[in-house]
Formats: C-alpha cells, sequence, structure tokens
C-alpha cells in the first residue's frame, strides 16, 4: 500500500515582521510543518532576522509569489485596514490579531467586512486557546450570578499602545450580552465615584514585560468568583494564529471566529 502524503504546508506572509508577534509567528513558523512563511513584510525590513524573503510592501510581495494561502497580520488598525484590502486583491485569507481596531479613522472594521465578500477573514483579540476556553467559562458565570458587580482588570508590557486591551474588550462584551443590566462602562475611577449598580468597571495596568493577563471579578452575595488568564509568553498567540490560518485553506470568503476553528 502506498504511503499517505503530508498535506502541502500552508504558505503564508507574515505582516509586522519587525515587531514582538512578527518576529514570534516567524520562529513558530519555522518550528512547524503545516505551515511556511514564503515571505515577510516589515516598514523596517533591515531589523527582521528571517529565512523568508523581506519586502517592505504587502502588494509587491503578493504580486511576487505565486501563490499564497494566507496573511497573517499582527501589526496596528492602520496598517490591517489596509492590508486586508490588500490581501482581498489578491485572493488571499487574511488572519489578524490587530487590536485597538474600534472606532479608529482607518475604519479597520469596515475593511475585514469587505474584504469577507471575496476571502475568509478571521479577526481575534487574543489568539491562545485558554482564553478562548475563557471566554465561555465567563459567558457562563455571568449568566448564572444575575446582580453581582462585575470588573474587568487587564495588565499588559509598557509597550502596548491600546488600551484597554482588545481582549479585556471582548470580555466585557461576553459579559453585556449576559448581562444587559450593565449599561455603563467605566474605565478606572478616581475622586469621589461611588459605584452604580449598572456599571462593568475596566481597568488597564501597563508595567514592564508582562506578556497578558486578563481577570474577570464577580462580586456579590458576600461572595466573589475570580476568572483569569495569564499568558506565558508570545508564542501562545503565534501558535493559535498559525492554527487559523492552516484551517482557513480553502475556505468560502466570510468572517469566521477563532473558537469555531478549533472545534472542526
Ligand atoms: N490577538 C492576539 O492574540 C494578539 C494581538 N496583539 C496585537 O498585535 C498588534 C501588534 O502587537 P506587537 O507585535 O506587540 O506590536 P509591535 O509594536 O511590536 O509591532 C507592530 C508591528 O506593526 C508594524 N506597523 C506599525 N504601524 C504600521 C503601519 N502603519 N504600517 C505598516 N506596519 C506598521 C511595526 O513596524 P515598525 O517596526 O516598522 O514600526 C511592527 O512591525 C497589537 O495590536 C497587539 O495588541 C498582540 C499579541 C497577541
Ligand atoms: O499587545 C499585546 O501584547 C496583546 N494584545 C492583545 C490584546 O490587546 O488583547 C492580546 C494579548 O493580551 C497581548
Amino acid at each position: 500500500m502506498a504511503a499517505e502524503s503530508a498535506p502541502e504546508p500552508a504558505r503564508i506572509v507574515v505582516t509586522g515582521a519587525s515587531g514582538r508577534m512578527g518576529e514570534e509567528l516567524l520562529a513558530a513558523a519555522g518550528d512547524r510543518a503545516d505551515v511556511q512563511a514564503v515571505a515577510a513584510v516589515a516598514r523596517t525590513p533591515g531589523s527582521v532576522t528571517a529565512e523568508a524573503a523581506v519586502g517592505t510592501h504587502l502588494d509587491a510581495t503578493l504580486s511576487g509569489e505565486a501563490s499564497v494561502d494566507a496573511v497573517v497580520d499582527f501589526t496596528a488598525p492602520e496598517a490591517t485596514a489596509e492590508y486586508a484590502g490588500t490581501a482581498a486583491a489578491h485572493g488571499v485569507a487574511f488572519v489578524t490579531g490587530t487590536t485597538g481596531l474600534e472606532g479608529h479613522d482607518a475604519d479597520p472594521l469596515g475593511a475585514l467586512d469587505e474584504a469577507s465578500g471575496s476571502v475568509p477573514v478571521l479577526h481575534a483579540s487574543n489568539f491562545s486557546r485558554g482564553i478562548a476556553a475563557l471566554r465561555g467559562a465567563i459567558r457562563e458565570a455571568a449568566a448564572s450570578l444575575p446582580g453581582y458587580d462585575v470588573e474587568v482588570t487587564e495588565t499588559h508590557h509598557n509597550g502596548k499602545r491600546d488600551a484597554p486591551s482588545g481582549t479585556a474588550l471582548t470580555l466585557v462584551e461576553d459579559v453585556e450580552r449576559e448581562r444587559p443590566d450593565l449599561t455603563a462602562r467605566q474605565h478606572g475611577r478616581a475622586g469621589e465615584q461611588p459605584r452604580d449598580p449598572d456599571e462593568i468597571g475596566v481597568h488597564a495596568r501597563r508595567a514592564g514585560d508582562v506578556t497578558g493577563e486578563h481577570e474577570v471579578l464577580f462580586a456579590g452575595n458576600r461572595e466573589t468568583v475570580s476568572l483569569s488568564h495569564a499568558a506565558g509568553d508570545r508564542g501562545v498567540f503565534a501558535q493559535g494564529a498559525l492554527d487559523a490560518a492552516v484551517a482557513l485553506v480553502d475556505r468560502d470568503p466570510g468572517r469566521y471566529e477563532f473558537a469555531e476553528l478549533l472545534q472542526d
């Protein structure tokens, strides 16, 4: 009987290759058999150590590659808006973990929706499997603990640009869906500010090189429930994003959720 041959690796292009996540993605892809980073894009290519070719413009990079399955993008909202359109124009799936997209002038969320008309698109504020599991637990707790006060706290490294983190916003939305009585997001507190029952507190801390920590605290009925997650390193996010890129290959155009791809 003939031996089954391994499937071809997903051919990806990594944008933001000079960044913390870009470097992590290139390193992680190099260790996997199911993904091949065929090229990388960076504004400052000299700073990138990669076996793949490094360009400065995604459009030129995609034009120069015979076949690319997915662009994997962890950059900044304005770049994500541009790259989503470029990937769609080339018929290439788009996976992005960029946060801070909400309300940005470049309308990255609109660009993702538009791109999803012609290619598969996945945006996740957090690509760790632990956060995907935590979200289920948080939804359950929020539904089971009516009337409890809820406070969301995140901690990240001092180089993070956006606050609160994209993950914190996702967790807040998850709670709000189960608790429509929580209509007021309270970002920090100062001075005389007693808590209103309709508040959901949101707190962002920035310190040192903390990779990413999130906690949702439920308090009421003389008890507290705390659900939390801490990422040990950025490899956690990189592996999840590469899993997503592999899972998106050959899918129909449209918007996809990270949790839904994990179930397949
Ligand atoms: N969803 C998830 O699981 C995770 C999401 N993130 C998110 O990913 C994003 C990147 O994070 P991180 O790697 O730490 O950030 P860095 O600042 O380390 O890297 C950002 C990268 O994007 C590039 N970049 C920034 N602005 C532009 C632009 N206008 N055009 C083209 N390229 C640009 C930078 O290029 P240059 O070096 O030239 O400035 C750099 O390569 C953030 O939004 C962060 O919140 C991070 C970790 C996990
Ligand atoms: O910027 C980061 O580092 C991270 N960003 C994401 C976010 O904003 O939630 C995910 C992770 O926590 C790390």
